[in-house]
């Protein structure tokens, strides 16, 4: 392809050598890069690809787009200084790839918790209405039926673009995908064009990356900014920073609430193990997803499908049919009695959502039992706030291992301790070994007594210094309870 093609929209602050050459692939890792590629130097969070630079002209790299320009330039080197490079690579990656966004209905979800699920279910509702769909989210992506995994919840842009233009060529005409706030400020999403956007809420997550609550919120409200006239902006007005994220979006701005007048209103009329019972826009509707929280991802699904143009009563009626993603508040039959349920949360908001839709909807006082640990590598602090809030909603709870990746699973382990107040200590056992704290909590449970696994949901490993072992909490709590059962 030529380079000249590729470099559509792209704003250059300095040039040397030839840009009407061809070139073979776009690259961001030196240790891939080959003959007549174009290698993207980026700046990330533990090296500098600016680094990389002489590796990669040794293995043949023809254009270097870098933010500084090296001290020696070489002839037969295109050399592309721009501002930022991780935002060059995605313009430069929809250009290579044909721009598949601008041939999709592409709608963009991003928030704390909800994400998955939000994408998931407009994915299922699209298939349903008899429209060829792709996903992108953190379970798996998807092009109609293939299954195509995935590594990240949103992937970098070279993915990101290539998945599309297969959709597009599969006749795709709608894409639902998850934008992550790291995404966001990685620039993995530049160079995309959106027909629309939805908010589901933002708390307490990824401040290792973030640092602050208020950079958080301003990566979140960053993905709404880039958002042209003719696209949609959706946002929770229940949450108290919904409306922060359409103040500077020039796109149409819709809201959605259970609490309050906004464009899509629900109220719940009851909260089941069976599902909720809501009355959206004054139509009474059965769902089989639960918990007050799935109300609010019910309400974006909907709104989304009505500012794609859908039929109302079509839409409630479909949806009234779908399950949720794999792995959130997700049931887990056996012989035993006792009510299993995995789920994804890993967040404190998540934990106390799963935890008080629990508490509000068993029948008599059975015991809440919570198996719960935090990834390592990730936001510290959140660590005791989650502990604390699994006490302060169970009757007994094990604290173990998720992911501990490069951490001592212990150290990770007395960070939530430390939120676990001396009344609570007493109903808290700590067991490291996640297949154990299952096996425990699963022998603490008399019939009829509910067990949440909390936090890995559909993940089917657990990381462990780089490496993955097979890990399925849905697997493991199935053949526990039916060993008891
Ligand atoms: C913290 C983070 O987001 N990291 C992402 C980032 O990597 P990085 O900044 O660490 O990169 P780096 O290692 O410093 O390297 C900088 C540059 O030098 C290049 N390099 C590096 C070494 C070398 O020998 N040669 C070379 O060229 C690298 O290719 C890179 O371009 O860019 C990489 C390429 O796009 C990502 O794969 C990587 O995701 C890591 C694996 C990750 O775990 N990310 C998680 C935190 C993440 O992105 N999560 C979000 C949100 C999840 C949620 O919603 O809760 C997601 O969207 O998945
Ligand atoms: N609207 C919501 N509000 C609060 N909590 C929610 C909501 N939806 C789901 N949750 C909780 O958050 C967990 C994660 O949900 P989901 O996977 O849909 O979110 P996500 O935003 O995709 O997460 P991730 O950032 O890891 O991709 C669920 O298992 C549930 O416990
Ligand atoms: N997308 C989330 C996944 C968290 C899942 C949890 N099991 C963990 O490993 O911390 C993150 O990157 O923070
Ligand atoms: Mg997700």
């Amino acid at each position: 392809m030529h380079l000249q093609d590729i470099l559509y929209g792209v704003s250059i602050q300095n040039l040397a050598g030839n840009t009407g050459r061809e070139v073979s692939a776009l690259n961001f890792d030196s240790r891939k890069v080959g003959k007549g590629d174009i290698f993207f130097a980026v700046s990330g969070t533990h090296t500098d690809g600016h680094l990389y630079i002489d590796q990669v002209l040794a293995a043949g790299a023809a254009v270097i787009v870098c933010e500084r320009m090296p001290a020696d330039l070489q002839q037969e080197v295109t050399y592309i200084q721009v501002e930022s490079t991780a935002e060059a690579l995605g313009q430069m990656a929809a250009n290579y790839y044909g721009n598949p966004s601008s041939a999709l209905k592409l709608v963009g979800i991003t928030g704390t918790n909800g994400k998955t699920t939000i994408a998931t279910i407009l994915f299922n509702l699209f298939q349903a209405l008899g429209y060829h769909t792709g996903l992108i989210s953190t379970v798996q992506n998807q092009i109609d039926e293939q299954i195509i995994p995935s590594t990240h919840t949103t992937p970098d842009p070279l993915v990101l673009n290539e998945l599309l233009r297969k959709m597009v060529d599969a006749g795709c005409s709608y894409c639902f995908m998850e934008v992550s706030s790291h995404a966001v400020v990685q620039h993995r999403i530049a160079g995309l064009e959106f027909k629309g956007g939805v908010f589901s809420n933002i708390t307490h997550d990824h401040l290792d990356f973030h640092h602050t609550f208020d950079n958080y919120i301003k990566a979140k409200k960053a993905f709404f900014d880039m958002l042209p006239k003719n696209a949609f902006a959706l946002t929770n007005a229940d949450d108290k920073n919904g409306h922060v994220m359409l103040q500077n979006t020039k796109a149409q701005k819709k809201t959605y609430a259970l609490k309050q007048i906004a464009d899509f209103h629900a109220r719940i009329v009851e909260n089941r193990f069976s599902g909720l019972h809501l009355e959206v826009d004054l139509t009474d509707v059965f769902f089989k997803l639960v918990g007050s929280f799935n109300a609010y991802n019910l309400l974006a699904v909907y709104g989304t499908a009505l500012l794609l143009g859908q039929d109302k009563l079509e839409v409630l009626t479909l949806l009234s049919n779908l399950n949720g993603a794999e792995g959130r508040f997700e049931d887990v039959p056996n012989q035993a009695h006792i009510t299993g349920i995995v789920d994804y949360a890993h967040t404190p908001d998540a934990v106390q959502n799963v935890l008080t839709t629990i508490h509000d909807i068993r029948k008599g006082n059975e015991q809440v039992i919570t198996v719960i640990g935090c990834g390592g590598d990730r936001d510290k602090g959140k660590r005791p706030v989650m502990a604390q809030v699994a006490c302060d909603w169970s009757d007994k709870v094990i604290l173990t291992s998720d992911n501990p990746r490069t951490e001592d699973p212990l150290a990770i382990l007395k960070d939530m301790e430390a939120g676990v107040s001396p009344s609570n200590l007493r109903k808290t056992l700590i067991i490291a070994d996640r297949r154990e704290a299952i096996k425990t909590a699963c022998h603490l449970a008399n019939p009829g007594d509910i067990i949440l696994i909390a936090g890995k949901g559909h993940e089917k490993y657990q990381e462990v210094n780089g490496v993955k072992h097979h890990f399925d909490d849905k697997e493991v709590l199935r053949e526990q309870l039916n060993l008891i059962g």
